[in-house]
């Protein structure tokens, strides 16, 4: 599993961020746009949602459960400051995919108890791409929380996100995680394309 989270700089716009990850091969965009207002992100949403069905590409939206429906896309990454997966789920019903934020084992818990799809734990480290991160979890913490999971059969696929870079990725999968959402590397790498294209070559390698 691997997500791309869109996001903007000197070079590219939210909507070119996906693009470039859309031409590397990833297969799940979620859509970011913080500080934008509710029409743009309806009119990035609306202009994604056919291309990333031609490229076979899943597109959720951060935060905006009330935007998924009538933007067509496949669902949306709640977090705590969101609204709740189960209420969101009530909205979406089961055909929606609904990922949650942790940043513990008490939060897993909690998310799994609502039903989610997934769960990105993080951050693994500091990033400029979140403001007002919750601690970092660094590598330890995301093979103690495992650990927990573990004991408590929680089977939910855990996605690491925050601060990740293409040499962090085997690591964090020999920890336990299923899948890996990644902004900065990829937008800031000189090809972010080409970049997409290594780090799903690296991810597949841990796949088998
Ligand atoms: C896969 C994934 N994991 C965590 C987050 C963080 O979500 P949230 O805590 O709601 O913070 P914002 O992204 O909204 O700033 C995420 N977006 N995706
Ligand atoms: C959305 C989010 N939530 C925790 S860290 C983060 C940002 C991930 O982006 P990057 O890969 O650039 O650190
Ligand atoms: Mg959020």
């Amino acid at each position: 599993m691997f997500q791309f989270i869109t996001h903007t700089n000197d070079r590219y716009s939210y909507i070119e961020s996906a693009l470039q990850a859309l031409d590397g091969g990833c297969k799940w965009i979620q859509l970011r746009m913080k500080d934008a207002t509710t029409q743009q992100i309806k009119i990035a949403a609306e202009y994604l949602c056919p291309v990333c069905k031609r490229y076979g590409a899943t597109l959720v939206l951060d935060d905006r459960a009330d935007l998924v429906i009538e933007t067509g896309v496949d669902g949306v990454h709640l977090g705590k400051n969101d609204m709740l997966p189960d209420m969101a789920r009530q909205l979406l019903g089961s055909d929606y995919i609904i990922g949650g934020t942790a940043n513990t084992f008490q939060d897993i818990r909690r998310l799994v108890a609502m039903g989610v799809d997934y769960i990105g734990l993080g951050p693994y480290r500091y990033t400029e791409t979140k403001k007002n991160l919750s601690p970092i979890l660094g590598i330890q913490g995301y093979r103690d929380i495992v650990i927990q999971c573990r004991k408590e059969n929680i089977t939910t696929p855990i996605v690491a996100i925050g601060g990740i870079t293409a040499d962090d990725i085997p690591l964090l999968y020999n920890a336990g995680v299923q899948g890996i959402a990644l902004s900065g590397t990829i937008l800031n790498a000189p090809d972010p394309a080409e970049e997409t294209r290594n780090i799903i070559q690296i991810i597949d390698r841990q796949n088998k």
